[in-house]
């Protein structure tokens, strides 16, 4: 049996290029994981996948995207042996934090090292763009620009410190309908990327914060007003601009040092359910 982590990740560019002729949209966005985590226990078993966790708000069957991630790996490497997988979730459910591709890249990983079946990197993430178009991203972690569908990585590596502050509003968005949701003002060529990485790489906080944006949030907020007014009451209650991660709900804080995080973070708590104090890594 092995242990296997899976980071939530945050968006911190994300712009929209077009819609694309199987139905995607080609997308330019900077990704990020932060150290709000899953935990899987991966292990062989007689025959057939099976998964245990304590969530009752995802489904344990084959629409679980570790069980899928994990029948694809089978089929890849034609291991007929049966998976057993335990699902601690720690990271909210349909938030725009990627909780289900990550559990998907992390039994990648996970039966790559149980079978020694030796894949790189490169290969788990080929075959987690059959899975979902954040399993890529999620294979690898860190810090990355995706492009395509979200399947295209350059990966970055910089050395930026920043806490996060995660605040997941009771809303539930489908990540489908705001894609379908985007007119055609909110398609653009430009593309926020390479200032984003240049101010990472500078270790720029104040610049970082200043590029945080996300083409999605106007699709969001028009068909879930209510993640308008909790960044409203969010922003204005601390006095700094308030972020979305992905296709939301999920609002997100930056702070550049630990102490000011978690003044944020206690403040938040007075009113809002969910809240999580993380870090970049
Ligand atoms: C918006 C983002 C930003 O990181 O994240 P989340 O909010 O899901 O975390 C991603 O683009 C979401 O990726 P993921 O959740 O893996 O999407 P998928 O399962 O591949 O697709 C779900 C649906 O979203 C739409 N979709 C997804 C990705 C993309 N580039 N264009 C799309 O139009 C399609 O309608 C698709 O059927
Ligand atoms: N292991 C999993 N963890 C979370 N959600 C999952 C999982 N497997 C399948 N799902 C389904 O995937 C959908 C998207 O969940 P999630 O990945 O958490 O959100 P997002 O795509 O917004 O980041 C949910 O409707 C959920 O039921």
């Amino acid at each position: 049996m092995l242990v296997e982590r899976a980071y939530a990740k945050i968006n911190l560019t994300l712009d929209v290029l077009g819609r694309r002729p199987d139905g995607y949209h080609e997308v330019d966005m900077v990704m990020q994981s932060v150290d709000l985590s899953d935990l899987l226990w991966i292990d062989k078993s007689d025959a057939g996948i099976r998964i245990e966790s304590g969530a009752s708000n995802i489904p344990l069957d084959e629409r679980n995207l570790a069980y899928v991630a994990a029948e694809a790996f089978l089929r890849k490497a034609n291991i007929s042996s049966g998976i057993s997988i335990g699902l601690e979730k720690n990271i909210p459910v349909a938030a725009g934090l990627a909780g289900g591709s990550s559990d998907a890249a992390a039994v990648l990983r996970g039966l790559n090292r149980l079978f020694a079946t030796g894949y790189s990197l490169d290969e788990l993430a080929e075959l987690g763009a059959s899975i979902g178009s954040d399993v890529p991203f999620c294979v690898y972690g860190g810090c990355a620009v995706a492009r395509g569908r979200g399947e295209r990585l350059q990966r970055v590596h910089h050395q930026m410190r920043a806490w996060v502050i995660i605040i997941r509003p009771p809303v539930f968005v489908s990540t489908a309908d705001i894609y379908g949701a985007l007119t055609p003002k909110q398609m653009t060529q430009v593309v926020r990327s390479k200032s984003m990485i240049e101010s990472l790489m500078d270790g720029d906080f104040e610049r970082m914060v200043g590029l945080v944006d996300n083409r999605l949030r106007p699709a969001t907020q028009r068909l879930y007003p209510e993640v308008a007014e909790y960044a409203e009451r969010l922003s204005s209650t601390l006095g700094q601009p308030v972020h979305m991660s992905g296709s939301g709900p999920t609002l997100f804080l930056l702070a550049p040092n630990e102490r000011r995080a978690q003044r944020s973070y206690n403040a938040i708590r007075g009113f809002m359910k969910e809240v999580y104090l993380c870090r970049f890594i």
